[in-house]
């Protein structure tokens, strides 16, 4: 079930989690989701391909928490790959070996995101930061995999979070993280705020088997919407 399951239940926890986060950001969805949906109307797949804002949101909650955080290849043909710096070697690779890599430690990367890569900012995926990293350099983003291996179901997967967002905020209009009520075993250790990078300003405990996912689950609070 990891396929079409775990990693769509996993990217919703996140997004939920930025809309408890960045306030600013989650009001800024709904006014779109007001504008091209209304407060009740079910979204078409038209609507989905129009909120460009909704989009970029859920590229962004891929980007910092992507539910597939690390990956495995295998070389069939001995290669090198090119150094990393004007001062380093190229690496070899022999022939038949497994290489892992981290998709959750290049989505942070500011050589390739840019000095702001730890903020969570849905508009790098549309104003001029766009044109900068990701468009000259499409591999820096893999939420999804790349090349003949590809998810299947990434079309599948932006339609039915798309979908469970717009209800959800057609519905609610502020989630708030309820701490209080999560079990006591799953709040962030006081010694986490002292960590350099986004594990100091994280309110979530973040776990990984195959895919990563809110340990114990997120605890939020709603405030519905009277329509
Ligand atoms: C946000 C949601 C999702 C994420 C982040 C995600 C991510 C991925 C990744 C990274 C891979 C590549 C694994 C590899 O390297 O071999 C993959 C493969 C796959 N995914 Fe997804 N996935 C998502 C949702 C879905 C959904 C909803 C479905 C089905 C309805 C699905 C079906 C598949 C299938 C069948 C493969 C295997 C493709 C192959 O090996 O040829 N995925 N997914």
């Amino acid at each position: 079930m990891i396929a079409g399951r775990d990693t769509t239940a996993s990217t919703l926890t996140f997004a939920t989690y930025a809309l408890a986060m960045y306030p600013n950001i989650m009001a800024k969805l709904r006014a779109e989701v007001m504008e091209k949906v209304g407060p009740t109307r079910r979204p078409t797949y038209d609507d989905v391909r129009e909120m460009k804002y909704l989009r970029a949101f859920i590229n962004e909650t891929l980007r910092l928490f992507p539910s597939v955080p690390f990956n495995v290849r295998d070389s069939v043909n001995a290669t090198t790959f090119p150094p990393t710096s004007a001062n380093d070697k190229p690496v070899y690779i022999p022939a038949r070996t497994s290489i892992a890599y981290s998709v959750f430690l290049m989505h942070r990367r500011t050589d390739l995101w840019g000095p702001d890569a730890l903020e969570f900012d849905p508009d790098r995926f549309l104003d001029e930061r766009l044109h900068k990293y990701l468009t000259p350099n499409p591999f820096i983003f893999l939420p999804f995999n790349a090349g003949p291996r590809i998810c299947l179901g990434q079309q599948f997967a932006y339609n039915e979070t798309s979908f469970m967002l717009i209800k959800l905020l057609q519905s609610f209009d502020a989630v708030t993280l309820d701490e209080a009520s999560q079990p006591s075993d799953s709040r962030i250790p006081s010694s986490w705020s002292t960590v350099p990078g986004r594990q100091a300003i994280e309110r979530f405990f973040p776990k990984i088997h195959l895919t990563m996912y809110a340990h114990k689950g997120l605890w939020v609070k709603m405030r519905e919407v009277n329509n």
